[in-house]
This record gives C-alpha cells, sequence and structure tokens, in this order.
C-alpha cells in the first residue's frame, strides 16, 4: 500500500503538486491520470525520494522510500527508460543494479526472460529500439521482486503491439497482489489498463474512483445551443454546474454541460427568460468527461450564441 499525504511540491512560483492525498493499494493496477503538467511525473520521483516535497510524504507499508534498505527489493520504478548507459549490455546494466541492492545474479536471467529480452540481452542497451529499452526498463524495475511498481507513461511511443504487452505485463503484476500505479495522460489507454483511477490536475486530485465510476460520469453531458449562450453559460456556472464550449469545429456555437439533466437546463432556462434551440442528452467521450473534470470554471467563457 502507498499512501501520499499532502504531497507539496513548488518550483519558484509553480505549485507543480499541489496538497495531494491518495492511497494505492495492492491487488489493482491504479491509474495515475492527468494532462501533460498536472504533476504526475514530480509525484512519482517525490515518491521515489528523487525530488525532496515542499511538504507532505509518502510512505510504503508505512515506512519512506528513504527508510527501505535495499529500495529496489520493495519498489521498482520506470521513469525514462532511456536513462541506461548507451554502451552497456542490457545484461550488464541489470548486473550492476542487482549488485547495487544485494540481489542475486541469477536473477537477471529470470527478468530479462519475463520481458523477453534473453535474446538481446548481450547488445548494447544504446542501439535499442524504443519498445526494446521499455522493456529494459521494466526488468529493471522487477529485479528486485518489489512488491510496489510505479509506471510512468509506460506505453508512450510504443507500437500496438508493445501497448498490449505492456498493458497485460501490469495486469499480471496487479494479479500478483503487488501494488501498480502507472501513469498516463490518455483515458482510452487507462480504460484498457487501470481498476482505480487518481485523476490529477493542475497539480490537485480531481478524482479517486473506480474506472467503471469515472467512466460511467461519461453518461451525463447535455448539449445546449441557445441565442443567449453567455447568459446560460454563466447562469449554470454560477448555480454550481460544470459548462465549457462545445468544441466542435463545425456548426454553430454550442456549450456542452456536465452533472445536469435536460430537465434540469431546460427548467433553469425557462425560469430565466432563455431561449434554447437545442436541448439534447449527449454520450460524452471519456476525453470530453477528463476536460470536464480539469477544466477550471473560471477559465470557461462561452462563445456568443
Ligand atoms: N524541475 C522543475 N523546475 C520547474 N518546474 C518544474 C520542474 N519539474 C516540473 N515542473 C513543472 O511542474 C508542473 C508539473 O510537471 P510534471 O512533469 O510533474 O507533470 P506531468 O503530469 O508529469 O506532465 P508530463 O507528462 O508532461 O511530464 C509543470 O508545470 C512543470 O512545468
Amino acid at each position: 500500500m502507498i499512501t501520499v499525504e499532502n504531497l507539496t511540491k513548488v518550483y519558484g512560483s509553480t505549485v507543480a503538486v499541489d496538497h495531494v492525498s491518495f492511497a494505492v493499494r495492492p491487488g489493482v493496477v491504479t491509474g495515475f491520470l492527468g494532462p501533460n503538467g498536472a504533476g504526475k511525473t514530480t509525484t512519482m520521483r517525490m515518491m521515489l525520494g528523487l525530488d525532496r516535497p515542499s511538504d507532505g510524504s509518502v510512505s510504503f507499508d508505512g515506512r519512506s522510500y528513504a527508510q527501505l534498505g535495499a529500495p529496489l527489493r520493495h519498489v521498482g520504478a520506470l521513469l525514462d527508460a532511456k536513462w541506461v548507459h548507451p554502451n552497456r549490455s542490457a545484461r550488464s546494466h541489470l548486473r550492476w543494479l542487482a549488485a547495487s541492492n544485494g540481489i542475486a545474479r541469477r536473477r537477471v536471467d529470470d527478468v530479462l526472460g519475463m520481458v523477453g529480452l534473453t535474446e538481446v540481452a548481450g547488445k548494447r542497451a544504446g542501439g535499442f529500439s524504443l519498445g526494446m529499452s521499455q522493456r529494459l526498463g521494466l526488468a529493471a524495475a522487477m529485479i528486485g521482486d518489489p512488491a510496489v511498481l510505479l509506471f510512468d507513461e509506460p506505453v508512450n511511443g510504443l507500437d500496438p503491439e508493445g501497448i498490449v504487452w505492456i498493458r497485460n505485463f501490469m495486469k499480471q503484476l496487479a494479479a500478483q497482489g503487488r501494488t501498480v500505479l502507472v501513469s498516463s495522460h490518455l483515458l482510452t489507454e487507462m480504460s484498457l489498463t487501470a481498476d482505480h483511477v487518481v485523476v490529477i490536475g493542475r497539480g490537485r486530485i480531481i478524482a479517486d474512483c473506480s474506472i467503471g465510476e469515472f467512466t460511467s460520469s461519461a453518461r451525463q453531458t447535455v448539449r445546449v445551443r441557445s441565442p443567449q449562450l453567455q447568459q446560460l453559460g454563466d447562469l449554470l456556472v454560477h448555480n454550481g454546474i460544470g459548462v465549457r464550449a462545445d468544441d466542435r469545429v463545425d456548426g454553430p456555437p454550442a456549450i456542452v454541460v456536465d452533472g445536469a439533466t435536460t430537465e434540469q437546463v431546460g427548467d433553469l432556462a425557462a425560469r430565466n427568460a432563455i431561449t434554447l434551440h437545442e436541448l439534447s442528452s449527449q454520450t460524452a467521450s471519456l476525453e470530453e468527461v477528463f476536460m470536464t473534470m480539469t477544466a477550471d470554471s473560471v477559465e470557461y467563457r462561452a462563445p456568443h450564441g
């Protein structure tokens, strides 16, 4: 179990991670979801003791990363697959890692087999494709047979076959009872990989729920067109209802309303003598839900209708 409490990182005037608290449980894949720049990498780096928090803490079954003797035996991580010394072979890189944590040499061949790199184990890691580098990074993460695994955007840049392979690999690790946290900016990827999601936007947690709950919130958007669109948008926001401009490029301006039914929007419009030209229930894509959840309501500006 990973426990993140009040974790905060400030860089000058940028609050990269803003009082974040969540728990990551064993036996399931937890997705750490957010757009680029949301604070995922910074959070993971603080988890691993690579960056010092401005405030807050991270613990693994009650102990901080620094308190774990031979940390690779407890926590494995894949942050940047290309950090391997380019002239080292895959095998010598893993042997060096094993030695640094008092891990038996024979484990190196086990993990090479696990990720399918046995045949290229003697080759220079610098010549590896991104997919092979990712596999080597996974082998390194697994070297100490850790109970906790952290993966930062592991499918970035991979071909479809590589993506499916990593997805299944992470699911297997969770099925073995390990704690698996994987970051991504891709909702569709997370819906195929994760059981639970922690959603971060601008350094803050905006959702912490099962992937099922998260995706079911995709069914509740309402598309509205009105000659008084700005007025209606302001009214909805004033009533605490999430609103954003419809991003469809073709057709007349519209807004997309989250967390309210067509009846609620229609009644509110009628009470305020606002004319509606369209009021339709929409099945939002996950991307749309995500945008709504991460959008800052103060940034909303309705287009003039
Ligand atoms: N070393 C640093 N110095 C200054 N600002 C930083 C530093 N590292 C990150 N930031 C800022 O902190 C914020 C969060 O960045 P972070 O890389 O954690 O986000 P992310 O969700 O992992 O996104 P990405 O997937 O693009 O890496 C960003 O605004 C980023 O510019």
